[in-house]
């Protein structure tokens, strides 16, 4: 470990080594927007399905209160409301103009059902995965979505009740000896969800995979009909329960960070196209605390793997808890500090002695951009399902900033962490960020993200961020919430910030629709609304026609 850093951080990241020199599937089936099949999921009719989510009452008629007050009260975001069916499959009906070479499938996970029978579970990331499929295809739009077939979903399924760990969802026991039984699995992993809800990516050979935090919880879907079709099964030993929920996936490999929580630290392991066995490229120890920090993800460059070791830390007490902390699974040790730990990628060695490890001579540091909480874990509870259900239309939503560390490569102990841009440009709000994959790891000058038009108990922008400019551009609709901005780059674009930028919106009337823009002047070029509005979900990718 090379660097300490005086500031903690809880995000998602975006990185590239700072040279001297670099200052230099589709699917057959087409129907009309109202066809729908499937079944309805645990629950007999939609009411007692989301009775947990009655409409927040006002005594105040609505003509006296602020707009943004109305729409607070008088609002049922489809964002927090479970999926209405199993699945659905169908084309949509385009407003505006979807670009014809705009010809592949976005694929989006996300947590989606977040009950069982009359128990309704409490965080957002607890929900049963639903996968969204978008299909471009000259022009026009096919809409699909499907449940993610886990086992913790199948069992919740046959039993009505809860089966594995979730989030922060435990099961409740009926007897002591069920109990004991229970911890046991616990330390074998088998009581941890598999209920992949975090995100989807596609391997180097094609395969495409659901994501969530538990190693176990990796799982291949087909990307044209959004079947399950099994576990992807690690075939080696290496033994840890849990990983990063974005390992970073190119199409040569597969790389990600596996904390070990018997023995803090965090492996780096690789894991090659076509191959099922994760090879370790090296190992980290942890500098503070009892255990390791969240990687939730982490960041790359094309040399170096930065692996954050966060206050916010796995907590063995927390895990075996049947109630949930304000944290979680987590505890926050400001005390035991932050830190990154650069490893170079070729050799798993620590970068610590600058002049053993400089790239072709010029290698001076390497430039992490985060979201950035403001050393602050609060979100975590903020992202309570009754928090985003019941906002009352003040401003809730805890600031966030793209924090910037630049972490020398000369052997200085410490870096910096600066804003990236004024966080006023984007309304303080930051999350769920992406780049054009095609810069990953190297000098990049946009972002795109979810800001914040304030008040607001959720970000509730796109934004464009521009580094170099330290400008933002922002997409706003009174109400809505949209989901996580996927760029896709024109075929042949030459300009970084050509292509185009999709995301999903919830909007105020409950319903929502899949919303295109122009990545270039980030003005809509095209919406298709939905046959009725998707939960929010988190993470996705882009599969390309075969
Ligand atoms: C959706 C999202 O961003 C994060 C999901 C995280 C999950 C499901 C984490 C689950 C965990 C357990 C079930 C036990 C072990 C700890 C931890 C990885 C937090
Ligand atoms: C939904 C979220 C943060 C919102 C805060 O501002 C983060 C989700 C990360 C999951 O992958
Ligand atoms: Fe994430």
């Amino acid at each position: 470990m090379a660097f300490s850093l005086s500031y903690s951080t809880i995000g998602n990241y975006g990185s590239r080594s700072s040279m001297a020199a670099a200052n230099r599937g589709s699917s057959d089936s087409s129907s009309n927007i109202n066809d729908t099949f499937g079944q309805t999921i645990f629950g007999k009719n939609s009411k007692s399905r989301e009775s947990g989510v009655a409409r927040v009452a006002t005594d105040l008629p609505l003509v006296a209160r602020p707009p943004w007050k109305q729409v607070a009260t008088e609002r049922k975001l489809a964002a927090w409301t479970s999926v209405q069916q199993d699945r659905w499959e169908g084309e949509l009906v385009v407003q505006g103009e979807i670009p014809q070479w705009l010809s592949g499938t976005y694929l989006r996970n996300g947590p989606g059902l977040w009950h069982i029978g009359d128990y309704h579970f409490r965080h957002l990331f607890d929900g049963y995965a639903t996968l969204v499929r978008l299909h471009f295809d000259n022009g026009r739009l096919t809409m699909g979505h499907r449940q993610v077939e886990s086992d913790a979903y199948k069992a919740a399924r046959k039993n009505n009740k809860l089966c594995y760990r979730e989030f922060s969802e435990v099961p409740k026991h009926d007897n002591f000896l069920e109990y004991i039984g229970d911890l046991a699995n616990l330390f074998s992993g088998a009581s941890l969800t598999d209920n992949a809800n975090t995100g989807v990516v596609q391997l180097g050979d094609g395969r495409v995979v659901c994501l969530t935090e538990t190693i176990k919880g990796s799982i291949v879907i087909n990307p044209d009909n959004l079947e399950t079709l099994g576990k992807f099964e690690y075939s080696d030993s290496l033994g840890t329960l849990v990983h990063s929920a974005h390992p970073i996936v190119t199409e040569s490999e597969f790389l990600t960070l596996l904390p070990d929580l018997l023995n803090p630290g965090y492996l780096v392991v690789r894991m090659e196209p076509g191959s099922n066995e994760r090879k370790v490229i090296g190992r980290v120890e942890c500098r503070g605390g009892p255990s390791p920090g969240w990687v939730h993800s982490f960041p790359v460059t094309e040399h170096y793997v930065v692996v954050p070791e966060m206050p916010l830390r796995y907590c063995a007490q927390n895990l075996l808890r049947a109630e949930p902390t304000p944290l979680y699974k987590f505890e926050w040790h400001p005390e035991s500090k932050g830190f990154m730990h650069v490893m170079c990628k070729a050799s798993g060695k620590l970068v610590s002695f600058i002049k053993q490890h400089i790239y072709n001579g010029r290698v001076i540091g390497v430039i992490v951009d985060c979201c950035e909480h403001d050393a602050n874990p609060a979100i975590l509870d903020k992202l309570r399902l009754q928090n985003l259900r019941s906002w009352s239309g003040d401003d809730a939503l805890p600031d966030a900033r793209v924090g910037r560390f630049k972490i020398p490569l000369d052997g200085s102990p410490y870096g910096e962490l600066v804003d990236a841009l004024n966080p006023d440009e984007h309304g303080r709000g930051m999350d769920m960020c992406s780049i054009n994959p095609a810069y990953l790891g190297k000098k990049y000058r946009y972002a795109y993200a979810c800001g914040a038009q304030r008040p607001c108990n959720f970000p509730n922008t796109i934004t464009k961020i521009d580094l170099e400019q330290k400008k933002a551009k922002n997409w706003y609709e009174e109400g809505s919430v949209p989901s996580e901005p996927f760029f896709v780059a024109r075929p042949g674009a030459k300009k970084e910030d050509d292509g185009v930028v999709i995301s999903m919106v919830s909007d105020k009337n409950g319903e929502g629709y899949a919303l295109m823009l122009d990545t270039s002047t980030f003005e809509e070029i095209a919406r298709a609304k939905f046959p009725y509005g998707l939960p929010y979900g988190l993470h996705g990718c882009w599969v390309p026609n075969r």
